[in-house]
């Protein structure tokens, strides 16, 4: 991962600056329009970034006179009159940027019950709300683009601490994993659907808005009793330069757009029963939320993010690796003062809050990266002894009473552990580098399988699923009733009296297409079997180094206990050793591994040079037969550029010259173009493809040039000599793109080729 700056997400810059890869909440309220049954307006937008909330009694002169009048600044304030795009605008239409990027943003609705989250959030087919223009400004960017992107989304609701999913409700309550260091957290069965159609995110959308539980309440006839959260990801894969296009980088963003339900008082929405302990969650989950901004913006060490889901999924939002915009909403009205003004407070809180902000950038060609990560750990471990070289720690007194011989069986029995400690957890970081390697290897050719079969599915007017198992069956469906179809159509066609007509193949819809992608499941359960077969044994390896790490520490400890300061600085300025020979080792791998990249690179280069002139010898040689045949008369510069052209090629056909391949060998060379021309075997190939072209002179029985001029010699005109003339072939064709193939068997190939290159890159000497 690589961390950068990010673009501004239109804060306030008089706010105090914050450090680089760092990024504050923004924060932004929203007023709603004042409704007809509520007739006093004690709240109101002064400017783009200020909210006053009057107070007082409205026959007090000191409120006449604004006197108690409270003012909040945010980094933008939309007032009453606010449109859905100007709110998307300013709000989120940069965090989509940034999610094409491959950055992670985040953009929530907090407020009370009934103060317009909903309306900003989701709207409606008049007034479209954020998740809508944000879907349709990331299928606009991708539009045409299907190779190097891929979009998915999942649609949960959180109710009364319930996970569900929109998407499919029908799953039921679904559970809410993360690793035991609580990261990494995720939504154990929750559908990411990937499609690459715009209308079709729209039905899912609505589809999954009305799946959401909404039941009228004294405040709002449609109250949202659920926080809902939309989270659309995007993959943008690309080569990493223009000559390589195996190796590839990845960049991954995530944009999150949550309505949170409203806060409420019992009392005022007049709940009772159900509702009543549907706003006691709503609530609950609401406080555990406001205790982590608060814990946050007051600069916490510890947040706790455990007491409630809702914090506990917001966590990367809200802290993480995330850019993350708050819209808060309040009501102009005298009734829901009190709420307005705690919302208020709760987006003031907030606004201190900052998130460090990383592109997530993965290059494929990432070993480098690995060892560099290795190494630089030795190096800190290097100094951590270094360091503890210098303490002076308290002996036992059991050493002064050991003799010599004791002594230095002791020293050279500690000695050997610590050193074998070293040498396991060595071996056991490479296993977990090469693993790593590998894993990264299966997860591209299983993008490329999910790639084939989303392609596929689309064309067909399936939606793509990454739950496996359904799509798995839905495609074979969709396989299944495209050939009924076709069997309609040609029962249809051979009763309608075309029997003879009527003989085209039902399955040659597509049956390319279609053997395609039974092929791309076949690999991609092949892919996911091994995937997690190596997972497993990542876990494994883990745990190993973990437990030899620990090992390390406790022989480290006991140290004191055993050896003299003298002893002690001995052995560890020896592990300072065996750690630096073992960090210069891993440096010079890296950069072996650099130079082998580079190689690489330049063979492939070099034939793709060698291929081009092969096509280009060939066209000309092809057009100059063609010339022939038609005795076209030749334009003199076209004839004094093929003597040249003849002049370079016999050049280097009888010069020792070597074309920069390695894999040339001499038989490979250019022959010069007459005898490419008199060689039967390619007068045959070119013959029988133009058979409609008349006969050459030879063929036709005409004179026989004999060996040492051909036709095509002849008609050229004889080869001059032009000492210092450069070569000037005609322009080269552009070279097709050398894209993953998508052939039959590719899949296994490619996959192999990665597995093979990457241990054998990362197996060391
Ligand atoms: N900016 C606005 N312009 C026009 N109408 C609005 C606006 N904001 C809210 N409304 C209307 O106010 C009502 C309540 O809004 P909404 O349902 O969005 O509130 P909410 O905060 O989501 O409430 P809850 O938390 O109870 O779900 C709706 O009828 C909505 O159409």
């Amino acid at each position: 991962m690589t961390p950068e700056t990010p673009s501004s997400s239109g804060s306030d810059t008089s706010r105090p600056p914050v450090k680089s890869a760092e990024e504050r909440l923004m924060v932004a309220v929203r007023i709603r329009p004042l409704k007809n049954d509520e007739s006093q307006r004690v709240l109101y937008a002064r400017d783009k970034k200020t909210v006053i909330v009057e107070d007082g009694d409205k026959n007090d002169p000191c409120r006449q006179k604004k006197l108690y009048d409270k003012q909040y600044t945010y980094d933008v304030v939309f007032g009453e009159n606010s449109s859905q795009e100007e709110v998307y605008d300013i709000t989120t239409s940069n965090l989509v940027k940034d999610v094409l990027n491959g950055y992670n943003g985040t953009v929530f609705a907090y407020g009370a019950t009934g103060a317009g989250k909903t309306h900003t959030m989701v709207g409606d087919s008049n007034h479209p709300g954020i998740m809508v223009r944000a879907l349709n400004d990331i299928f606009e960017a991708v539009r045409d683009k299907e190779e190097e992107y891929s979009v998915t989304m999942s649609y949960l609701e959180l109710y009364n601490e319930n996970i569900r999913d929109l998407l499919n409700p029908s799953l039921g309550y679904l559970e809410l994993r993360e690793d035991s260091r609580g990261r990494n957290i995720q939504v154990a069965g929750l559908s990411e659907i990937s499609t690459t159609s715009t209308d079709e995110v729209m039905q899912l959308l609505q589809k999954g808005n009305k799946a959401r539980t909404v039941e009228p309440t004294a405040l709002n006839q449609t109250s949202s009793r659920s926080h809902a959260l939309l989270s659309v990801t995007v993959r943008h894969t690309v080569p990493l330069n223009k000559t390589d296009h195996l190796r590839m980088r990845i960049k991954q963003g995530r944009l999150f757009m949550i309505d949170l339900a409203g806060s409420e008082r019992a009392n005022k929405t007049k709940n009772r029963g159900k509702r009543l302990q549907e706003g006691a969650h709503i609530n609950r989950s609401l406080l555990a939320l406001g205790n982590c901004i608060n814990a946050l913006a007051g600069g916490a060490r510890y947040v706790n993010y455990r007491d409630s889901k809702l914090t506990r999924l917001l966590k990367d939002a809200l802290s993480g690796n995330c850019k993350t915009v708050m819209i808060a909403h309040v009501s102009p009205s005298s009734n829901q003062k009190d709420e307005s003004r705690n919302t208020l407070i709760y987006a003031d809180r907030a606004n201190n809050i900052s998130t460090k902000v990383e592109r997530n950038v993965l290059d494929v060609s990432y070993q480098v990266t690995q060892y560099q990560t290795v190494v630089n750990e030795l190096r800190a471990e290097i100094s951590r002894l270094q360091n503890k070289m210098k303490e002076e720690r308290p002996r036992s007194a059991d050493i002064k009473r050991m003799n010599a011989e004791e002594r230095s069986q002791e020293v050279r029995n500690l000695r050997e552990q610590i050193v074998d400690t070293f040498k396991t957890q060595m071996k056991l970081r490479r296993k977990l580098m090469e693993i790593d390697a590998h894993l990264l290897g299966l997860g591209m050719e299983a993008e490329r399988q999910h790639l084939i079969i989303s392609h596929w599915e689309s064309r067909n007017n399936k939606l793509y699923k990454n739950n496996v198992n359904a799509s798995r069956a839905q495609t074979q469906q969709t396989i299944r009733q495209v050939k009924i179809k076709l069997y309609v159509i040609a029962d249809g066609f051979r009763s309608a009296g075309n029997e003879e007509d009527a003989s085209f193949d039902v399955d040659s819809d597509d049956p390319e297409g279609e053997s395609a992608v039974q092929q791309a499941w076949g690999e991609l359960a092949d892919i996911e079997r091994e995937q997690e077969r190596w997972t497993e044994l990542r876990g494994h390896i883990e745990l190993k180094l973990e437990a030899c790490r620990q090992r390390g520490v406790t022989l480290e400890d006991k140290l004191p206990s055993l050896l003299s300061s003298d002893d002690e600085r001995e052995i560890l300025a020896l592990i300072c050793r065996v750690h630096e020979l073992e960090a210069d080792k891993m440096a010079l791998q890296s950069e072996r591994l650099v130079r082998q990249h580079e190689l690489k690179r330049r063979d492939l280069l070099i034939l793709r040079y060698d291929r081009q002139r092969q096509l280009c010898e060939e066209i000309i040689t092809r057009q100059r037969q063609l010339i022939e045949e038609l005795k076209v008369k030749l334009p003199s510069d076209l004839q004094e550029l093929y003597q040249m052209y003849q002049q370079e090629i016999h050049a280097a056909t009888y010069t020792d010259f070597n074309p920069p391949s390695t894999a040339s060998t001499n038989q490979d060379k250019l022959p010069p173009i007459s005898k490419i021309y008199s060689d039967p075997l390619f007068r045959r190939s070119m013959t029988s493809d133009a058979s409609n072209s008349p006969p050459s002179s030879s063929e036709s029985g005409g004179e026989d040039t004999g060996p040492k001029e051909s036709n095509v010699d002849r008609v050229m005109g004889h080869i001059v000599t032009r000492p210092g003339a450069g070569m000037r072939l005609p322009p080269l064709p552009p070279s097709p793109p050398h894209r993953l193939s998508r052939s039959r068997d590719s899949g296994h190939t490619m996959r192999r080729a990665i597995s093979e290159d990457r241990i054998a890159e990362t197996a060391g000497p």
